[in-house]
């Protein structure tokens, strides 16, 4: 055991860990990441369940997903699918219904956020006790491999529009690598009305609306190896107009 994971361990025996990883056409990444997930709430000796969302992929993920409930055990492996591609934000709302941890982890299927990082969001929350902890790529030694500059410049825009009209204090509105304790989790999403990737920037203003602390962690965003990014044109208008939205109501 490492020095790091004995201090994760400290005090953990009470608390569980439910990820929820939402998932749409990710039969070639899932096997890893549920592994690799696996080996680290393992070697940190933390209680742990994976709530798998899948709408309706038809790349075959859920018979996959299916597979893994067979090697890791329905304790530990829960298929939640839905019949049809609902949107990332909804997505964390259906899992949630399903955790039965005290903690609750959001993070992607495609290595992007790597399952290493989690000892240290569990480390910082601990050390403060904190509602929210965010993986960030925009402070520190935080930053994103892979991308080309169309969507390096998208993800920037994204966070100095949202950054300068909402002024939520956060350095990365739009990654979806975090950690929350489930009550704080189901405050926010009960009035959250955002259903696609702007779910993430409206969690972050909506936290600091009821006065949530949040901490962050600096992450590396490693871009997918294996299928594409489902991000669109649509997702960006939708972004947009649920920054004007906040800025006009809140
Ligand atoms: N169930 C479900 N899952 C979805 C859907 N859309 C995307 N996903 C899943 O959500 C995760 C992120 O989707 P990607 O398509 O890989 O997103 P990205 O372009 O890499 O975007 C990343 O960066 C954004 C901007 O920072 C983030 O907002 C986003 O969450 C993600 O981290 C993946 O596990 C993907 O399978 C959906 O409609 N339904
Ligand atoms: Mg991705």
């Amino acid at each position: 055991m490492t020095y790091s994971s004995v201090q994760v361990a400290t005090d953990s025996v009470e608390n569980k860990y439910s990820v929820i990883l939402p998932t749409y056409n990710e039969r070639g990444n899932l096997p890893i990441i549920v592994w690799l997930l696996a080996k680290t709430f393992k070697e940190n000796d933390l209680d742990w369940e994976i709530i798998i969302v899948d709408d309706a992929s038809p790349d075959g993920t859920q018979e996959i997903a299916k597979q893994l409930i067979n090697v890791y055990h329905q304790d530990r492996i829960k298929l939640k699918p839905r019949t049809g591609k609902l949107g990332l934000g909804t997505a964390y709302i259906h899992g949630l219904q399903f955790v039965t941890g005290n903690f609750v982890i959001i993070m992607d299927a495609d290595f992007s956020h790597h399952p290493k990082f989690i000892p240290e969001l569990i480390r910082l929350q601990k050390s403060r006790n904190l509602d929210i902890v965010t993986g960030t790529r925009y402070a520190s030694n935080g930053g994103v491999y892979g991308w080309d500059l169309k969507r390096k410049i998208i993800s920037r825009g994204a966070n100095f529009l949202a950054s300068t009209l909402l002024r939520p204090g956060v350095s990365d509105l739009t990654g979806s690598f975090r950690l929350y304790k489930k009550e704080v989790l189901q405050r926010i999403i009960s009035v959250v009305i955002s259903k696609g990737y702007v779910f993430q920037m409206e969690m972050m203003v909506r936290a600091r609306q009821f006065g949530y602390t949040i901490g962050e962690v600096p992450i590396t965003f490693v871009d997918r190896v294996y299928g594409e990014s489902k991000m669109g044109a649509n997702e960006i208008v939708q972004y947009a107009k649920g920054v004007w939205q906040l800025f006009i109501t809140i």
